[in-house]
């Protein structure tokens, strides 16, 4: 076994040779063999654990209120000296722990075997063996080992803590592991220095982590450490990375206050009425906590995973990958959705179309100028290099220029500058080559080849060019400026500075034909109630042709620039009334998704370039194409699998599926409950002993919940399908305040039946078993009554409903009976209960009727 030193600052400034001597690599990359070997001793290079270990898994299902509560009512029959109850209470406590952890494995499992659908590789060299060349091939992130070389481009996920070995303007954005928003340059140490204090391993220079991302360079790196041992595995052990809060959490955050307002309103009042009544303060203390037990949906938790589990499911058979499972129900809220234009609804491949002159005459100058500048590039090329390179390639082109050319210099594309240099050399002269945005090329030149003559760019020269862009992009074409500059040879590197004074040599043209199914597809988002804006880099002429191809009333385009000028308050009401944006830098897009989402809207996002990655983490629902860079894939929140946003129409309403069937549970299981209560603080008042034991309100909360889960399964009607949906804290409250009390005035009348016609005035134990059954069942019953329109549920519904009722029901004639103190119920009193639900049922629906014409839309 080889002695690997982790990443440390030292390594950082060590020399070459000696990071692959300590490495037991070589620049040549490892063979075949080697990687194998340590593969098998270094395990795989999973950065986050596929799945959390058990005792964290335990330790989330033992942490909720419910748990505490219980706990506390435990403690309580320990003090006033009930030992059975103490531990039956106990008994409870460990059944529903164990229903949570099985469930949540459950989850985790099925999550899991959904996300390795979304792989991510890297460019590795490697040998088949000693004495064999080096080569380079795409593996996959999980099987790098210490020891690799790594090559390293823009929209890469650097894929293990590496050792920078060259690099040209290597820039990483880190702030996934420093929170620095600012991306940071990497380079090779200057020279081995010493320090007073050793660095932080992220600032040292020549270490990049896994987990960042690659904003633009390329580097050649040695693999240091891979998974658990990288640093962002040291911080994932750790912590959860924070992320700012979804709308699914803060909806979630707001239902859970109601809730505990309720019972922080409920509680004081039962034990107030009850101590006055009975005197006895230690019982209505007890009972106190069982009101607060009665109130919480204790297994809202479980449900919500169970629910969002099966969701991850269902979308991924149609193609949507979920990796942040609570992406789902943001998924249900979002009602606008951010495109990138290219790829997402244009084709992911654009074709090289033209090449004309300054005149728009046809010329194939443009073409050659720009196809010598890909050549030479070391970027890696994106679609418009792709469509250059495929226009002469084949032609032997390629050993023309590099028998005639070398290169002398490269200033990278970066999405900001939107323009790329090269310069060549050959015979002892410079040859400097700019394409770009014709906005950013057209102003540096200062002449224009025009019929093989270079002369002076004139103001109604510019201003013909000006017109010619335009024209094309009208078309919808985008138009690439090609401009060149001959100089003497220089030793010195090129900068910035030297994209000036440039000829102007003519346009590259490329069609990129908008998809076949998109205009579909943003017609079906309009139905569900999400309007789609356009983000884009590109020209605004183009953006708005395509926006009115796709069907998006395009209006006024606003600029990059404008976005730049307005101030918080005015970009709110600018992304309000803006439809296409254009010529946006990265951080402008993420800050018009940040407004949108400031003002109250749930913004998804779709992009595939590093230029997308801020927005995709800024947004409340990030998607990325599987086709995406890595580091796009990386920030997304869900993967298409499928490029083509008709998928992600599938996807909302599979999201709002998922998210009515968990409000289902939280809507009609807080208003019973409620009504519980309301019934008990009514019992209080003139029963002489109590209606129910907590023990048994709690024993019928876990049938009632464990029937539940299986609304994960149940159908949601089509029209709730129809508008966005979310987590709604004054619905609910209004929900309870209705249905609460119709359910509390049947349980009234099933007092009064107990009371009047069977005599349990004076037989607790048959009034509180009387009354278990009929709770019980009412809430099984209520369920199918409130679901949805209908009052059917689908098949599992049903069932569990059964047999939870059937549970309920024998539980009295059970060997159970005596440790639950409840009796046999008299035959008669069945046939009563019979009638109480029946008129229950008829009630509700009366009710629900009424209630879904005040509140439409409410299912
Ligand atoms: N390879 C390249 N060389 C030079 N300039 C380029 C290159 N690729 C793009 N550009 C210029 O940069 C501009 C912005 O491109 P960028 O990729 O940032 O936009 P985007 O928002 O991803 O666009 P889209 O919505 O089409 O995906 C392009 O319109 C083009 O003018
Ligand atoms: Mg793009």
């Amino acid at each position: 076994m080889i002695g690997f030193p982790g990443v440390t600052p030292e390594l950082g400034d060590a020399p070459v040779l000696t990071v692959f001597r300590r490495l037991a690599g070589s620049p040549k990359g490892l063979t075949e063999a080697e990687a194998e070997e340590r593969l098998r001793e270094h395990g795989d290079n999973h950065l986050e654990p596929t799945r959390a270990g058990a005792p964290r898994r335990i330790r989330a299902a033992v942490r909720s209120p419910f748990v505490a509560l219980l706990t506390g009512l435990g403690v309580v029959f320990a003090a006033v000296g009930d030992v059975r109850g103490a531990v039956t209470v106990a008994v409870m406590v460990v059944l529903s722990v164990l229903l949570r952890f099985w469930q949540h494995t459950r989850s985790e499992r099925a999550v899991g075997a959904v996300r390795v659908r979304v792989t991510t590789t890297a460019t590795v060299r490697r040998r088949a063996g000693d004495g064999y060349p080096a080569t380079e091939r795409e593996v996959p992130t999980a099987d790098l080992v210490p020891g690799d070389v790594v090559l390293l481009g823009p929209g890469d996920v650097v894929p293990a803590d590496v050792r920078v070995v060259a690099a040209t303007d290597l820039v990483v954005d880190q702030s996934a592991l420093s929170g620095e928003a600012l991306p940071v340059r990497k380079r090779l140490p200057s020279r081995p220095r010493r320090r007073a204090k050793p660095p932080q391993p992220v600032d040292t220079p020549a270490l990049a982590f896994a987990g960042t991302s690659v904003v633009g360079g390329n580097a050649t790196a040695v693999v240091v450490a891979t998974g658990a041992a990288t640093y962002f595995g040291s911080l994932a052990a750790q912590a959860d990375a924070p992320r700012a809060e979804s709308s699914f959490d803060a909806g979630v955050r707001r239902v859970g206050w109601t809730l505990v307002r309720f019972m922080l309103v409920m509680v004081p009042i039962v034990l107030a009425v009850n101590g006055t009544v009975t005197g006895n303060w230690a019982q209505a203390a007890m009972f106190a906590v069982a009101v607060a037990v009665g109130l919480t949906p204790e297994m809202l938790p479980v449900i919500v995973t169970t629910n969002l589990a099966r969701g991850a499911s269902a979308l991924s058979r149609r193609q949507v990958i979920v990796k942040r499972l609570d992406a789902i129900q943001d998924l249900a809220a979002m009602d606008v959705l951010c495109v990138d234009k290219t790829g997402t609804l244009t084709e992911d491949r654009v074709a090289f179309a033209h090449s004309i002159d300054v005149d728009g005459r046809p010329d194939g100058e443009a073409a050659e100028y720009a196809y010598l500048a890909v050549h030479f590039q070391t970027g890696r090329p994106d679609r418009l290099d792709e469509a250059i390179a495929g226009l002469l390639a084949g032609d032997g082109e390629d050993v023309l220029t590099d028998a005639l050319f070398t290169k002398a210099g490269e200033i990278g594309f970066d999405h900001a500058r939107r323009r790329a240099t090269v310069v060549v050399r050959r015979a002892g002269a410079d040859i400097l080559v700019s394409k770009g945005d014709p906005d950013e090329i057209v102003p540096r030149c200062t002449h224009a080849r025009r019929a093989g003559e270079v002369v002076g760019l004139t103001a109604a020269a510019r201003r013909d060019v000006a017109d010619l862009v335009r024209a094309y992009a009208e078309h919808g074409m985008r138009i690439l400026a090609v401009a060149a500059r001959q100089g003497p040879v220089r030793l010195g590197r090129y900068t910035e500075d030297d994209e000036s004074g440039l000829v102007l040599v003519g346009f590259a043209g490329f069609v990129d034909p908008v998809r076949e199914g998109a205009a579909a597809a943003v017609e079906t988002l309009a139905a569900h109630g999400i309007a789609v804006k356009i983000l884009t880099g590109d020209n605004p002429h183009v953006a708005a042709r395509v926006a009115e191809q796709v069907g998006v009333p395009a209006g006024d385009v606003v600029l990059g620039a404008d976005v730049e000028a307005a101030d918080d308050a005015g970009l709110r009401a600018l992304v309000e009334r803006t439809t296409v944006f254009a010529k946006l830098a990265p951080a402008q897009k993420a800050r018009i998704v940040t407004a949108l989402r400031a003002n109250g809207r749930v913004a998804g996002f779709v992009g595939d370039g590093v230029n997308d990655v801020a927005a995709l983490r800024t947004a409340d629902a990030g998607i990325a194409p599987d086709t995406a860079t890595d580091a796009a894939k990386d920030a997304a929140d869900l993967v298409l699998l499928e490029r083509d946003l008709g998928v992600l129409a599938h996807g909302v309403a599979e999201g709002r599926r998922t998210l009515g069937n968990t409000l289902k549970y939280v809507n009609i299981t807080a208003a019973s409950n409620f009504g519980n209560v309301l019934t008990l603080l009514a019992a209080s008042a003139f029963l002489p002993f109590l209606p129910i034991l907590p023990l048994q309100l709690v024993v019928a909360n876990l049938l009632y919940d464990a029937a539940q889960i299986a609304l994960a399964w149940d159908r949601v009607d089509a029209a709730y399908l129809h508008a966005p949906r979310r987590w709604d804290a004054r619905g609910l409250t209004r929900f309870m305040l209705v249905f609460g009390p119709v359910s509390s005035l049947f349980d009234l009348s099933t007092f009064a039946v107990l009371w009047w016609v069977f005599g349990a005035g004076t037989d607790p134990l048959l009034f509180r078993t009387g009354w278990f059954a009929e709770s019980l069942l009412s809430q099984l019953l209520v369920v199918l009554v409130l679901r949805g329109r209908g009052i059917r549920g689908s098949r599992p519904v049903e069932l569990a409903a059964a047999a939870a009722a059937l549970a309920g029901v024998l539980l009295p004639w059970s060997p159970a009976a005596g440790l639950v103190l409840m009796r046999p119920l008299p035959a008669a009193f069945l046939l009563w209960l019979a009638a109480v639900l029946a008129s229950y049922v008829v009630a509700g629906l009366l009710v629900k009727r009424w209630y879904a014409r005040r509140h439409p839309g409410w299912w």
